[in-house]
């Protein structure tokens, strides 16, 4: 056994709570562990499954690979263990097969669809042809020069009542579809978004069914142009395309008709809320958060803390034998609180994943009363937790030093993928701003309405001020959610007395919103903060579990929520709710905890369940054996497949020779 591996071991025996308990809480049982395990089983037994060490594969082998394992569980796998695109462990499965798989948005995106914008005839017509891959779907909606502005998109789908068709086109360069994933060079469908026009009306963007290639030969049909976009940071699995329609003729029922529909006259018929054609956003922005984002964080977190532990440098005491380095109160700093949020930003998901769930068991008895809250929330959620998270993992990179700049630590390949969530299903920026927009409103109504849900908190408008006195009472969950929720309502007030000031002032309102843009992005961090901070208090308070695990999880959240004092105490000493003292003494809290956490980082790390498998990492394997698995890959390197490699003697060979001749005296040197 290495050196850094009895490290580990000892680190493992210093853990005071039971990794296993705190694991089924994680993922929400028992049961749900289990289930997981066996999933896990399924595909890490086959060797057609398993996760190849993907740090040294190019592009293509990736996608190609990519595509061979995707083909080998929908073809063996998921009929040998009575799985489909819709089992329950689905979620499992995407987290079994780690990240390299195809088809995520024809299976994610494209069937889901299909079942919220179709009849009951459109469904049994398409959706069992989808689930058994009978034809393959994209998801196009983004294009070349629209992709936040929904209402700016250029393709047109024009209604010909002669012929009962639907005219899809391009009018210009920018109205080409760009970015959809499985659209570059494996869809044959796709689920497209273009502006209905009848008799010259335009109607919105409407969800339509249209065949791009040929089902025999793949080509792309007649009007068609479509392909890869290229190489990206990250998603190397995906080929997500571009597509061009020359008037291309598609049948009027074509169009998916659940929300809206055009009577073959042209008459338009609206069914719903026009907002429902906005729903496969909502609902990715619910439900992706967990496996994409948070997931990643929980990989960064596990190899950047296994690896500091077995990671020896420097001296703490001089003269004495070097220390790991998670000895250091700086490295403590740089990983726990990443731990920290791993366990905050997951229960919040999970909770955000019921509510979309409850939405949607409500959409079908036709309330669709819930959609601004969610819309909301899912999207402030969606953007606060993607950029958290995929700032931290950066950090948790850079805090395995020269190792985590190289794919094998695995975090470059973890963070390239889980940064697009910060893009995908809204920019950020926007989505934080489509939350803001609920909150000034909330706001404005909260003087004459009490407000319920998620934003209730903002009932209570009464000025007050925080009673800590000494650093550990910020240890209490009841004083730190009190403290987000004061912040928050305070920046509300404050930026919508700004836009009630601006306009009062003469200001249009869309001009005293951009003014106050940048305060209104701070505003919903800090509404998100509270709604994860609070989440996570009520999980606790609601488990049953043993001592040491509530008081682990009880940390985790005192955690998360110090490094938020820490980290905007500006805005907690703006409000007047916290003292410069109490900032003081709120870090002092963190480091305190930091502390006392230090001995189960491990354990705390290890209940994430990843498995070497999917964590693909030399530094942050479960036995800790970094230097023998770094030296190994290293090895594998495609440059060291010869030990002189080819473009040696191609270019640097008359080099290498007048060097030779000169040190053995043949020649002197010109200098
Ligand atoms: C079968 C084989 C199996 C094999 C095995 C395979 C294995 C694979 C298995 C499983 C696969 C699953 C894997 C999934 C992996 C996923 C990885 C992630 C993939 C990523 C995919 C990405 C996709 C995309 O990105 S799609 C494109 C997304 N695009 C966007 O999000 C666009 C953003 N823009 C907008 O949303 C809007 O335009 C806007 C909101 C910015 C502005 O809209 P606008 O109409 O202009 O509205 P506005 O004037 O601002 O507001 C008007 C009112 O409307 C309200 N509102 C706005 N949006 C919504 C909404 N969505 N819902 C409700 N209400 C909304 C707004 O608040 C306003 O209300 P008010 O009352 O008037 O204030
Ligand atoms: C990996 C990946 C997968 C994707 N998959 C799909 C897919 O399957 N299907 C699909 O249709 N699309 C897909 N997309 C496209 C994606 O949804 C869009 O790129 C995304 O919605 C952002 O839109 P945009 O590119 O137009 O950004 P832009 O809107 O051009 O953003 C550029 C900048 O402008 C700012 N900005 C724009 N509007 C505003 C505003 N109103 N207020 C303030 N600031 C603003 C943004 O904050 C940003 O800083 C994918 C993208 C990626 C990266």
């Amino acid at each position: 056994m290495s050196k850094q591996s009895r490290l580990l071991e000892e680190e493992r025996r210093k853990v005071n709570f039971s990794v296993e308990e705190l694991t089924n809480i994680y993922d929400g049982g028992v049961e749900q562990t289990e289930m997981k395990r066996k999933v896990e089983a399924a595909i890490h037994n086959d060797p057609e499954c398993r996760c190849k060490d993907v740090g040294m594969m190019t592009r293509e082998e990736r996608f190609n690979d990519g595509m061979r394992r995707t083909i080998h569980l929908n073809k063996v796998v998921f009929p040998r263990e009575g799985w489909n695109a819709f089992s329950k462990e689905l979620d499992y499965v995407l987290r079994n097969i780690g990240k390299e798989f195809c088809l995520g948005i024809h299976t994610g995106v494209f069937l889901p669809c299909i079942l919220s914008f179709g009849s009951d005839e459109q469904i049994a017509k398409w959706l069992p042809l989808g689930a058994q891959l009978q034809i393959i779907g994209t998801y196009a909606q983004t294009e070349l020069g629209h992709g936040t502005f929904l209402r700016g998109l250029q393709t047109v789908a024009t209604y010909d009542k002669a012929s009962q068709e639907f005219v899809i086109n391009c009018p210009e360069i920018s109205a080409m579809k760009w970015w959809p994933g499985d659209m570059g060079k494996s869809a044959n469908h796709a689920l497209v978004m273009a502006q209905v026009v009848i008799d010259g009306k335009k109607y919105g963007m409407h969800p339509f069914i249209v065949q791009i290639r040929d089902l025999t030969t793949h080509m792309p049909l007649p009007g068609i142009t479509v392909g890869d976009i290229g190489n990206k940071v990250g998603f190397e699995t995906t080929d997500n395309g571009f597509l061009h329609f020359n008037k291309v003729r598609i049948p009027r029922e074509n169009l998916l008709c659940k929300n809206s529909e055009v009577k073959p006259d042209g008459t338009y018929v609206a069914k719903t809320k026009d907002k429902m054609v906005y729903g496969s956003m909502v609902r990715l922005r619910a439900i992706f958060l967990e496996g994409e984002v948070v997931s990643a964080l929980g990989k960064a977190c596990t190899i950047a803390v296994r690896y500091s532990l077995v990671r020896q440098q420097g001296e703490l005491e001089p003269g004495k034998p070097e220390v790991a380095v998670m000895e250091y109160m700086t490295q403590q700093k740089k990983l726990l609180p990443y731990v920290a949020m791993t366990y905050a930003t997951h229960f919040a998901c999970l909770k955000l994943k019921k509510m979309y769930n409850i939405f949607e068991q409500k959409v079908k008895e036709g309330d669709l009363s819930g959609l601004p809250e969610l819309h909301a929330l899912s999207a402030g959620m969606k953007a606060s937790v993607a950029e958290q998270c995929t700032d931290g993992i950066e950090i948790l990179r850079k805090s395995c030093g020269g190792h985590g700049y190289s794919n094998a630590s695995g975090i470059p390949i973890i963070w390239a993928r889980a940064v697009a969530g910060c893009t995908y299903e809204g920019e950020n920026t926007v989505m934080y701003l489509q939350c803001a927009r609920y909150l000034v409103k909330c706001y404005n109504q909260v003087q004459t309405n009490r407000l319920h849900g998620t934003v209730a908190y903002l009932n209570n408008m009464n000025q007050s001020t925080c009673r800590v006195n000494k650093a550990n009472d910020f240890q209490q969950p009841a004083v730190l959610v009190a403290c987000f929720q004061y912040r928050a309502r305070e920046v509300i007030k404050s930026v919508a007395m700004k836009i009630n000031h601006l306009t009062k002032n003469g200001y249009p309102n869309h001009e005293a919103w951009n003014k106050c843009s940048v305060e209104l992005v701070n505003v919903v961090k800090a509404h998100i903060t509270q709604y994860i901070v609070a989440t996570f208090a009520s999980v606790i308070d609601e488990l049953s579990c043993s001592p040491p695990v509530k008081t682990v999880l009880l940390q985790m959240c005192a955690l998360y929520a110090l490094e938020n004092i820490t980290l905007y105490s500006g805005d907690f000493l703006k409000v007047g709710y916290l003292s410069p003292k109490q900032c003081d003494l709120a870090l002092e809290a963190e480091l305190d905890l930091l502390s006392c956490l230090r001995p189960n980082a491990v354990g705390l790390v290890d209940a994430f369940d990843y498995s070497d498998d999917l964590l693909q990492s030399c530094i942050g394997a479960y036995d800790g054996n970094v230097y023998e698995r770094l030296f190994e890959w290293a090895k594998k390197s495609p440059l060291n497949k010869t030990e002189v490699h080819e473009e040696t003697y191609k270019y640097l060979k008359p080099y290498l020779h007048a060097g030779r001749d000169i040190l053995e005296g043949k020649t002197k040197s010109k200098l």
